[in-house]
């Protein structure tokens, strides 16, 4: 008989509710004592007792046909239901849990009645009984375990992303979790800081940071179809990163997809992973603003669930990486996040994990956000540089961050609250500027992508402008794996690029023969480039 006190909740030592959280790195309190017992339990039981178990497994499969899913059923079956009150709807975008227009996240919509962007909004009154450390000790006792779903980065926070869903319809690759990157070399040799920290949320399932909502949508189009809701497929509209990730979920699900790629304007890398997928693939002769209105009009019209981040699902998912960022830091909050954007869902995704962090005691202030655009298709920093007063949608140029080839961004609204309510600030990046950061980052040992390079030319900016200080803890967020753009990249090292390539690194080319390769060498042994830097 498995007892039901190894699934729930047990402290070894309990702390009162904490007034002052452990969240500033300068004026550190002392650590907040509470040990959890568990790994897999679920967060249905309140603090109550002070009694004290070993750390358990979180295998112990009762034999070896049972697989994790049994298991975690098995688990369920004693400890009880996971959600136990905890519960989250839609809500017009800027409104509370208790908005007289609320919508069931069962229901199939997109937009409020007066066209407004919808948010998904949790009973924080429900999350609220519990305070900041037990959070905290809940989701920390989940990291680097394989406990269905807890595995994963985004559902080790299930009960503030999906509380209701049934963990038997989660599709999951065991997305997030992703590496905190010390960048050591790259911040003392170009910017003399020495906290800088990069986020890589690309190096991941389908190597973006997609993967992270895509597996919110995806198992809750899962439910819908399991509840017989009419949902024939699921489509979007990509610049590259939420086509792969819809393709690979949806096929991990045995679920239809459809994708809307504009043509000749992604990475053959990018392209491939929908056709690779089993996804239907539309090239479509225009750019990502054409698809995205394209697959509006097409998801209103037929049973095709829209996975885009219009659809606030996607978001739940994304703002976990928020949420491990200060869990990485052992609760302390940074000073600045920087954030590449394009249709702007994301900068709004990491402002509600703070934020929520925040109002649920786990830390006591939010970092400051910075996004940052492509001069080539930048119409949140021409909104910012007027003083917010006038918004104007923009025909997005070719860039090489080509990602965020974006002229009308759906997310402009919450962008605007996310910035406004963390002292944010936008930056922009000119084709140059960003292929060089991408070719600096790259010779300290990363292997980013253009995206990247947008955000590390806003703290570039930033910090020669005196903004950013050279102590300050600032995480810039790479949002794609750098090998899903060799083009690019081959393309700058090569001189392939007019006007580009201050720091290429071409391949040298040299004869099969000694001597030659002697010759090369000794050239290289009395360069600059063996100066220790
Ligand atoms: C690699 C990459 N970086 C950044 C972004 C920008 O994210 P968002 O559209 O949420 O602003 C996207 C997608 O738009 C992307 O694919
Ligand atoms: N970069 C995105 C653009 C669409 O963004 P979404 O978050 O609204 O899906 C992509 O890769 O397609």
């Amino acid at each position: 008989m498995v007892s039901s006190s190894l699934f729930n909740p047990s402290f070894s030592t309990l702390t009162p509710k904490p007034t002052n959280p452990t969240t500033n790195r300068k004026n550190r309190l002392a650590p907040t004592v509470i040990t959890c017992t568990s790994s897999t339990y679920d967060s249905s039981s309140p603090i109550t007792s002070t009694n004290s178990h070993p750390p358990q497994q979180s295998h112990n499969r009762r034999n070896a046909e049972e697989n994790i899913k049994d298991e975690a059923r098995r688990h369920r079956s004693v400890s009880g239901s996971e959600s136990r009150g905890f519960t989250a709807r839609y809500v017009p975008f800027n409104e509370g849990f208790d908005s007289p227009e609320w919508y069931s996240l069962d229901d199939i919509v997109y937009r409020s009645r007066s066209g407004k962007l919808l948010d998904v909004q949790h009973d924080m009154e429900a999350l609220s009984r519990f305070d900041g450390a037990y959070w905290r000790s809940l989701f920390d006792s989940r990291v680097g375990r394989t406990a269905w779903p807890y595995g994963s980065g985004v559902w080790s926070k299930k009960e503030w992303v999906l509380p209701e869903i049934d963990a038997d319809d989660i599709v999951s690759a065991f997305e997030g979790n992703s590496n905190l990157f010390w960048a050591e070399r790259f911040g003392k040799q170009y910017l003399s800081m020495n906290d800088l920290w990069v986020k890589h949320c690309g190096i991941s399932h389908t190597g973006s940071f997609k993967d992270l909502g895509m597996t919110v949508l995806v198992s809750q189009v899962n439910r819908l179809r399991k509840l017989n809701r009419p949902v024939v497929g699921v489509g979007c509209a990509s610049t590259g990163d939420t086509s792969a990730a819809l393709s690979a979920y949806c096929a991990a699900a045995g679920i239809p997809s459809i994708v809307f790629l504009p043509a000749n304007k992604i990475s053959t890398a990018q392209l491939v992973q929908p056709i690779a997928n089993g996804a239907l693939v539309l090239s479509i002769d225009t750019d990502f603003d054409g698809c995205m209105k394209l697959i509006r009009e097409i998801t209103s019209e037929l049973p095709i669930y829209l996975a885009n981040s219009l659809n606030s699902l996607r978001l739940e998912g994304q703002k976990t990486a928020a949420i491990e960022i200060l869990q990485q830091f052992d609760w302390e909050v940074p000073d600045w996040v920087i954030v590449p954007g394009g249709n702007l869902g994301n900068i709004y995704a990491f402002y509600k994990g703070f934020k929520m962090c925040k109002d649920l005691g786990l830390v006591d202030r939010i970092p400051r956000l910075v996004c940052a655009q492509a001069a080539n298709a930048n119409p949140l920093y021409r909104y910012y540089k007027s003083g917010w007063k006038e918004f104007k949608a923009v025909t997005a140029k070719s860039t090489f961050a080509s990602a965020i080839q974006i002229g009308d961004p759906v997310s402009i609204d919450r962008a605007v609250f996310a910035l406004r309510n963390s002292e944010g600030i936008v930056e922009e990046a000119s084709e140059e500027e960003l292929m060089d950061a991408m070719a600096q980052a790259d010779s300290t040992g990363m292997f980013i992508c253009p995206h990247t390079g947008v955000a590390l030319t806003a703290l570039i900016k930033l910090r020669r402008s005196g903004v950013i200080g050279p102590t300050d803890r600032t995480v810039v967020v790479s949002t794609a794996h750098g090998l899903k753009f060799t083009q690019s990249k081959t393309d700058y090292h090569s001189g392939a690029i007019p006007g580009m390539g201050r720091f290429a690194n071409p391949p040298v080319t040299v004869n099969a023969d000694f001597g030659s390769v002697m010759d090369v060498l000794k050239g290289f042994l009395k360069s600059d480039r063996l100066k220790s830097k």
